[in-house]
């Protein structure tokens, strides 16, 4: 996996602030300037796609609580490239702590087409312990992803859903990829989930942003969360603490960023 920021300033941001499972990322990049061009085209689509998402899809055609009301601007990328059928990602749904609640993703394919396969996360009551009971409702949805098709993950997907590529018995070679897809999503970082303005845990390591998933008790309830809890084996600390964020998906200490940023224009 390879990740691409917009500037070299990110880019520098990137390897020394932002925390991925504990650890800096040593091989951030700044995106080619063919990304760059087709980040244009993916932001253009995806916030159409938003458009139409809450107009059909979302009640009384308004964006979602927490959803940001602001068109969705591209910042950074992971690239994935899977070499051959047997190389796979299972079901997860991605890291929500620098996108913030409700995050839309554009996910650009190329090259040899794959399965992408989603599953709707049902809640479980803490006594509900028959895991056969809810198979039915977790029932797996296959998108074929063809060469140059842009799926869009909209706002209730990471909370709601989890989401997979799985291995391919047999793959149809790309004349020009081989036997490789190439998997690009862009993703906007949010400004106010920069690690320097979130809690830090006990260990003193920017925590990350969970949703309550699987638990009808406070199911849909955001929490910032040692990096390390639940992990066995691994060091950490117990730190929790409930996440707050507005409608806008902005979290309280939000309006002194945009206060001081305000002062610092003022001053210039
Ligand atoms: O390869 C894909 O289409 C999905 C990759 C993915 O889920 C991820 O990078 O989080
Ligand atoms: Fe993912």
């Amino acid at each position: 996996m390879c990740f691409y920021v917009d500037s070299l300033d990110e880019a520098q941001q990137q390897k020394t602030e932002y925390v991925y499972n504990g650890s800096y990322i040593a091989d951030v990049r700044k995106t080619l300037p063919e990304m760059l061009q087709v980040s244009a085209k993916v932001q253009e689509a995806v916030n159409l796609e938003i458009g139409r998402r809450i107009e059909t899809h979302y009640p009384g055609a308004k964006k979602l609580r927490y959803q940001s009301p602001h068109p969705w601007l591209p910042n950074a990328a992971f690239v994935n490239c899977y070499d051959g059928g047997s190389e796979s990602v299972g079901y997860h749904s991605d890291q929500l702590t620098y996108l913030g609640p409700r995050a839309v993703i554009g996910s650009l394919s190329l090259g040899v087409a794959r399965e992408f396969r989603v599953r709707k996360i049902v809640p479980k009551n803490e006594n509900d312990k028959r895991d056969d009971v809810n198979a039915d409702a977790e029932g797996q949805i296959s998108i074929h992803l063809p060469h140059n098709s842009l799926l869009v993950m909209h706002a209730e997907m990471q909370e709601e859903w989890k989401h997979s590529i799985a291995p391919a018995q047999a793959i149809d070679p790309h004349p020009l990829a081989k036997n490789k897809r190439i998997n690009i999503t862009y993703r906007w970082y949010k400004e106010s989930l920069h690690p320097r303005f979130t809690p830090r845990c006990k260990c003193n390591i920017p925590a990350v942003l969970r949703c309550v998933q699987r638990k009808k008790e406070n199911h849909g309830r955001y929490m910032w969360m040692c990096h390390a809890n639940y992990t066995p084996g691994q060091p950490g600390c117990s730190f929790f603490q409930w996440a707050e964020f507005d409608d806008d998906g902005e979290p309280p200490w939000a309006k002194e960023i945009s206060r001081n940023a305000t002062e610092i224009i003022d001053e210039t």
